[in-house]
């Protein structure tokens, strides 16, 4: 991996015509972790801050030629990875991942569940993201509910990341947004590490889990380690959960990793 003063990170993912998750909220990310941002989208959807009405795949092909086109000219210097809904786009990110540069770093957050309770991965997709991706990623990053379903069990955060280590990324990052605390949960494959943190519960947290893993993603290709980039990660997220723009929208509101409250604040009053 090259490091350059402005890394460029790909996020692929699907498109939240909200605004608040997906590709959009991933941008928001990079720019705000000081990279610049890139996308291979692999599904539309129709969503707002209350459901998800309508869901369109792109084409494997598709996905391909997109994570192809930037790598070609721009180089990729890491990825993020967030829904993917079917086994074909799936197979095709992995095709998409065996043609990038040996050691890039990939981020991958197995979104499965949008905050408002929509279904963003097939069920028949979860054993393909689960032996085509997970063993060359170098972070995976579930949620608690993701981890229970990744393994199959009720556990806990720490033994939950044991078990998906065994199924083969290099380092697994469970987060604890709906925790009491808000601790996130990193193994490494022999030691577990906390990251603790202050829970905003009045916040708004859509796309929190997408900033997150942009974050963090942002972060291995400023080259921190997968630990502190963690640590960052959960601190980009935090943050814009705690400024969450509740007020858009009927449901749960988007995050602001950007500081848009900040900037309409110091917008002189309209006439
Ligand atoms: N209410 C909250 N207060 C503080 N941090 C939060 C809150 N919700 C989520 N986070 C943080 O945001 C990141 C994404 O976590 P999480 O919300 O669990 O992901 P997901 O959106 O996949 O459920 C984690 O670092 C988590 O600790
Ligand atoms: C396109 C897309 N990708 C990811 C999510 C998950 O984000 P959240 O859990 O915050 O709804 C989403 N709702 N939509």
């Amino acid at each position: 991996m090259t490091e350059r003063a402005i890394p460029a990170v790909l996020s692929i993912a699907g498109s939240d015509s909200g605004g608040g998750a997906g590709i959009q909220a991933d941008l928001k990310a990079f720019a705000a972790c000081g990279v610049h941002g890139m996308t291979a989208i692999t599904a539309l959807t129709a969503q707002n801050t209350v459901g998800v009405d309508a869901v369109l795949a792109i084409e494997p092909e598709m996905i391909v030629a997109q994570v192809r086109a930037v790598a070609r000219d721009i180089g990729v210097d890491a990825v993020k990875i967030g829904m993917l809904g079917t086994v074909a786009t799936i197979e095709a990110v992995a095709t998409a991942l065996d043609e990038l540069d040996d050691g890039t770093p990939v981020v991958l957050d197995p979104v499965m569940v949008s905050e408002s309770g929509a279904p963003l991965l097939a069920p028949d997709a979860r054993t393909a993201l689960v032996e085509l991706l997970l063993p060359r990623v170098t972070v995976t990053t579930p949620n608690v509910p993701e981890a229970r379903t990744i393994v199959g069990s009720d556990d806990d955060a720490p033994e939950l990341a044991r078990a998906i280590h065994r199924l083969g990324p290099r380092y697994v990052l469970v987060t604890g947004g709906h925790r009491e605390q808000a601790t996130d949960v990193l193994f490494d494959g022999e030691t577990t590490t906390e990251i603790p943190g202050e829970r905003f519960p009045d916040g708004a947290a859509h796309g929190s889990g997408c900033t997150h893993s942009s974050a963090l993603a942002a972060h291995l290709a400023l080259g921190l380690d997968p630990a502190d980039a963690a640590r960052a990660a959960k601190e980009v997220a935090a943050r814009a959960v705690r400024d969450g723009l509740r007020e858009i929208g009927q449901g749960a509101g988007p995050v602001d990793a950007l500081g848009i409250r900040a900037g309409a604040a110091e917008r002189p009053a309209a006439r």
